[in-house]
């Protein structure tokens, strides 16, 4: 078996190709700083959602898992790279791509156009990839919201590593608390990484026994999830709760405004300053009132430093 990979409870980070028409790799070495010295985050998951990897290329995706595992080399302390596809040659040719280029580890998304029916047959697409790196920690990345594919994570977990001995864990993006608790409950032996993908409700899942995280909003608000993390693991609940409840009152402000990757997109422009321009089609451009918005509220959160505003519009949550 695999070393088990995930140690302490940094999120995961989501990223995040920038890229117009094309793809900017330039500033991927700079973001890298800014997510370590800015955010705290030091584990990084590239070409998942939020880094559109499924509307890039396989050439693409190869020089953007490339350029990561390059600029992250003595800065970050894992690059997982993303290679589920539709067509499983080529995922099995960015599995073993990221074998070749020293990545940490590879996750899978489920195909969702011709879709597996039950566990077995999920299992036997997911064995085929990851014999393809058979070195590397392998991660299912369950997201049915997206993928439409409704296999339930425990069944899936259940005697997997028999058929996948590289097999490390889950990335658990969806809000199934009874389907994450017995992924959980079955993880007897602590042998797997069961990472949360709900970012607002990363409490309840690190309640719930969660190892760590994987997410968009760490992008921007890595540093203040790090500190609910430290409040958790000193058992400070009334803490970790006020931060939860200050991510939440975000997120719950930028849903009620239309949020997606797009606008991840435009709020990671704002916050690090590093341009990570528009989404590729058919994702569209956040518009300017979003941002203004997204931007008000992050001053007023005090995750965004600002001037000018009377104390009385202070939400901050420290
Ligand atoms: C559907 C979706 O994009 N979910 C996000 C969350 O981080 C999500 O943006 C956050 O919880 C806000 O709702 C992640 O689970 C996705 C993710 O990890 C990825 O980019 O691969």
């Amino acid at each position: 078996m695999a070393a088990r990979v995930f140690l302490g409870k940094t999120p995961y980070l989501q990223i995040k190709k920038t890229y117009s028409r094309e793809i900017n790799f330039s500033v991927i070495g700079q973001y890298v700083d800014y997510l370590v010295k800015e955010q705290g985050v030091k584990n990084i998951f590239v070409n998942g959602t939020t880094g559109e990897g499924l509307s890039l290329s396989v050439s693409e995706r190869r020089r953007v898992a490339e350029e990561w595992v390059t600029q992250g080399r003595n800065k970050l302390d894992q690059v997982v790279i993303h290679v589920g596809a539709l067509s499983l040659k080529e995922s099995q040719e960015l599995a073993q791509h990221a074998a070749e280029i020293g990545a940490d580890g590879i996750a899978v998304i489920a195909p969702f156009f011709l879709k597996p029916w039950n566990k077995d047959v999920l299992i036997n697409f997911l064995k085929e990839v990851a014999a393809a790196a058979p070195a590397l920690p392998f991660y299912y990345y369950h997201i049915p919201a997206l993928t439409g594919v409704k296999i339930r994570a425990e069944e899936l977990l259940d005697g997997i590593q028999d058929k996948i001995p590289t097999f490390q864990g889950l990335k658990f993006s969806d809000t199934d608390l009874l389907d994450f608790g017995q992924c959980v409950d079955q993880n007897h032996q602590r042998q797997f990484a069961l990472l949360f993908g709900v970012d607002e409700q990363l409490l309840s899942g690190l309640v719930m026994g969660a190892t760590g995280a994987v997410g968009s909003t760490y992008n921007y608000l890595g540093k203040k999830t790090n500190q609910m993390l430290e409040a958790f693991e000193r058992k400070d609940f009334s803490s970790a709760l006020n931060y939860q409840f200050c991510i939440q009152r975000f997120i719950n402000f930028v849903v009620k405004l239309g949020f997606g990757v797009s606008q991840t997109k435009a709020i990671m422009t704002l916050v690090s300053g590093i341009p990570m321009g528009p989404p590729r089609l058919p994702l569209q451009k956040a518009t300017r009132e979003f941002t203004d918005n997204a931007e008000a509220k992050l001053k007023s959160l005090d995750i965004l430093s600002f001037t000018g505003v009377k104390d009385g519009n202070l939400e901050a949550c420290s």
